[in-house]
């Protein structure tokens, strides 16, 4: 499976309010950007505390680019796939409607009950890990479902969980004309934090847009 890991972030890199309230960090052509990243990908994932944030809906939003899969043979929107471990995802969240499929990850400490729920609103559950979702495993699961190409949007927890297993094939960061600021405001990667051991990138290349640059990485 090939990951690529998109964010926007502030000018001092952060990915939100210390309240994890949504600031709009992107312009025009960065969302426009981001749009058809997500029409290029087999499936879009964000972490649970993005859906609880955010409520995003994760589909294409341009009328050509879905009718240009549908002309490929694919579904008109990717996928969608959340890491939830304990199914915190609500049952009237943007991701559970009927315009994609939707994989909820799992672990093995997520109630049974929740689980039957959240099935019966419409998620595919794939069960990986013991505390939390086991994400190599997972992944694997989903490959099996034909997801090769996958786009991940945020947010700081699940992309530091991804760098640390190892995971990630490319990093696009938008950097927005912002300071937002705080010690407790999500960064791109937050989780634990590595030390002494660092995920290496490549620089790919720098482009102007809107009012910021995009930065793109391989990692090698
Ligand atoms: N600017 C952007 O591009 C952007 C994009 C996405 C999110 N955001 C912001 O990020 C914030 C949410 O980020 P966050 O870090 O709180 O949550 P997150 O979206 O990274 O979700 C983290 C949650 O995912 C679940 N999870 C399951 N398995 C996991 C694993 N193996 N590793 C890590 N998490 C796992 C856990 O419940 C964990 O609490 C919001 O404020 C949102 O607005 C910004
Ligand atoms: N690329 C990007 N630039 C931003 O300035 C910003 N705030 C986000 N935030 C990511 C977040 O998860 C958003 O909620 C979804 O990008 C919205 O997704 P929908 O259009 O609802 O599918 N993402």
């Amino acid at each position: 499976m090939y990951v690529v890991v998109n964010a926007a972030m502030s000018a001092d890199g952060k990915l939100s309010t210390r309240e994890r309230e949504q600031v709009e960090i992107s312009g025009p052509a960065d969302f426009d950007r981001v749009d058809a990243l997500r029409a290029e990908s087999d499936a879009v994932m964000v972490g649970v505390g993005t859906v609880l944030a955010d409520d995003p809906s994760l589909t294409v939003d341009d009328d050509a680019r879905r009718e240009r899969r549908r002309d490929a043979g694919k579904p008109e929107n990717p996928a969608r796939i959340v890491a939830d471990s304990r199914v915190r995802t609500p049952h009237d969240a943007r991701v559970l409607d009927d315009r994609a499929d939707t994989y909820l990850l799992t672990s093995e400490a997520a109630p049974q009950d929740f689980v039957a729920e959240i099935s019966e609103a419409g998620a595919e559950v794939v069960s990986a890990g013991e505390q939390q979702v086991d994400l190599p495993e997972a992944l694997a699961q989903l490959e099996d479902h034909g997801i090769e190409r996958l786009m991940v949007e945020g947010g700081g927890e699940l992309i530091f969980s991804l760098f640390a297993a190892d995971m990630v094939d490319e990093l696009s960061t938008f950097v927005g004309p912002a300071v937002i600021g705080g010690w407790k405001a999500p960064t791109l990667a937050d989780g634990d934090g590595f030390v002494g051991e660092f995920p290496e990138l490549s620089l790919r290349d720098v482009e102007r847009v809107d009012d910021g640059v995009l930065i793109r990485w391989d990692v090698p």
